[in-house]
C-alpha cells in the first residue's frame, strides 16, 4: 500500500529538529549601516569537513517536479551542510527524515513560504530540491572539497508526496 505523507507549512519550530529556516526573521537581529539596515544575524551555520573542505556559494536553476510526488530516494552529506535560499520568492517543498542507525527515518514534509530557505546540517537526510510548479533559481551554501560528499538512500517502496490543499 502507497504510503502517503501531505506536506505541512514550514516554520523554523516545526523544522528545528532536522535544520534550520533562513527568512527575514529571527531573534538574533540588530541595526547596521547606521540604520540603514536590519541584520537577521546567524540563523544557520555553514560546516566544511574532511580533506581540503571549503565552503562554496553557488546557484542553481531547479526544474520543477509532478506532484504528488514519488519519493524514492533521500541523501546526505558527511562532510558538509547544505544551505537553499530561493532567488524566486516562491514556495518549494523540502523533504527530511531523521536518521536511525545510519537509514532515513520516515520521511517528513514541509512546504515553505515564499522566500522561505533552509539549511541542512551535516549529515542529515533531504530530499533532493524539489521546486513546484515552475524553474527556480536558488544560491546554495554547501561544502567542497575532496573525498566523498554524498551518500543516497533509496527506500524498498517510494512514498507519495501531497502539497496541502491551498497549494494543489
Ligand atoms: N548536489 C546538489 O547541489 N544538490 C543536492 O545535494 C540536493 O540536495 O538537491
Ligand atoms: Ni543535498
Amino acid at each position: 500500500m502507497t504510503r502517503i505523507i501531505t506536506a505541512q507549512p514550514l516554520t523554523r519550530e516545526n523544522f528545528a529538529e532536522f535544520g534550520q529556516v533562513i527568512e527575514i526573521g529571527g531573534d538574533d537581529h540588530f541595526p547596521i549601516n547606521g540604520g540603514k539596515a536590519e541584520r537577521f544575524h546567524a540563523l544557520a551555520a555553514a560546516d566544511a569537513a574532511g580533506p581540503d573542505a571549503r565552503v562554496l556559494i553557488s546557484t542553481v536553476r531547479g526544474t520543477p517536479y509532478e506532484f504528488p510526488l514519488k519519493l524514492a530516494m533521500v541523501e546526505r552529506h558527511p562532510l558538509g551542510s547544505q544551505a537553499f535560499i530561493p532567488l524566486d520568492r516562491r514556495p518549494f517543498l523540502v523533504v527530511v527524515c531523521h536518521d536511525e542507525d545510519g537509514r532515513p527515518g520516515m520521511p517528513h514534509a514541509f512546504l515553505t513560504a515564499p522566500g522561505q530557505g533552509i539549511n541542512y546540517p551535516r549529515n542529515s537526510w533531504h530530499g533532493v530540491l524539489t521546486p513546484i510548479g515552475e524553474a527556480q533559481d536558488f544560491a546554495i551554501v554547501d561544502r567542497g572539497g575532496d573525498g566523498n560528499n554524498l551518500e543516497e538512500f533509496f527506500f524498498e517502496e517510494p512514498y507519495e508526496i501531497r502539497l496541502p490543499e491551498a497549494a494543489r
